[in-house]
């Protein structure tokens, strides 16, 4: 039975696009169900009308974090749906629903955690803070989600150079590309239930990313 995933989103929701394609495709063996807004402005909305996917915007509005949390699990709760994915989503969750769905929540960050992330450590600040550091390599983590901020279990990296001569946006446009592929693989590895959480660290077992005996030799 494919899974059924909802998506929380912020702002322009290219990364919804991509998982609503590979969905559509059959690359990842689940159906985007639902998608949750923090934004009514966020364009990542009509990226789900065009697509006839139901979608919510829950406004934080001076809510507590707790309660907050608590009206988008009431959603996924009643939406049954089976996976969260985390796609440019600005707010922190905490709660009933880290608990509910351990190990089901995906977050995507455009760096290398543990750099350059947690609380203030979104959108373009990240990659003003990696072009202002001097670092000459950044990239794309997608992990999963715990109470904390971008502490999670990492399920996938990938590295993205930073050149001498990069603006923000430069550096966006070759995040963005990396975290197209890099948050689809880690969805579409979910589906097939090739992740197993063992303290902090994620195994992928099953197949090409199998950290196997038989592939060391
Ligand atoms: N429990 C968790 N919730 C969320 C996580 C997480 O790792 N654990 N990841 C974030 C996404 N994110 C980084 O990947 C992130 C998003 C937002 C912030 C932040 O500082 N937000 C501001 C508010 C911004 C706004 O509303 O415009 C804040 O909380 O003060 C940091 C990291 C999603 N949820
Ligand atoms: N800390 C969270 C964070 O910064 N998330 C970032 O928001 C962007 C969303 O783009 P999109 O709306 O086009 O998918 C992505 O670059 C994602 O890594």
């Amino acid at each position: 039975m494919p899974k059924r995933i909802a998506v929380l989103v912020s702002g322009n929701g290219s990364n919804l696009e991509r998982l609503i394609e590979l969905s559509v495709s059959g690359f990842i063996d689940g159906e985007i169900s639902l998608v949750i807004s923090s934004n009514e402005k966020a364009f990542a909305l009509e990226r789900a009308k065009r697509h006839s996917i139901p979608s919510h915007v829950v406004h934080y509005g001076g809510r507590s974090g707790g309660d907050y949390s608590d009206a988008i699990l009431q959603i996924v709760e009643d939406c049954r749906i089976d996976l969260i994915v985390l796609a440019g989503f600005l707010k922190i969750l905490s709660g009933n629903i880290i608990e509910r769905f351990r190990n089901r929540i995906i977050n995507l960050h455009p760096s290398l955690i543990p750099s350059f992330c947690g609380k203030g450590m979104y959108g373009e600040k990240v990659h003003r803070a990696v072009i202002e550091s001097g670092v000459r390599i950044t990239g794309a983590t997608v992990h999963f989600v715990d109470g904390g901020t971008d502490t999670g279990p990492i399920i996938l990296q990938e590295s993205v150079p930073v050149f001498c001569d990069d603006s923000v946006e430069s550096l966006s446009g070759r995040v963005a590309q990396v975290e197209h592929r890099l948050l689809p693989k880690a969805v579409s590895l979910f589906c097939e239930n090739r992740l197993t959480v063992m303290g902090k660290r994620v195994l992928i077992t099953g197949g090409f990313y199998e950290d196997s005996v038989v592939e060391r030799l």
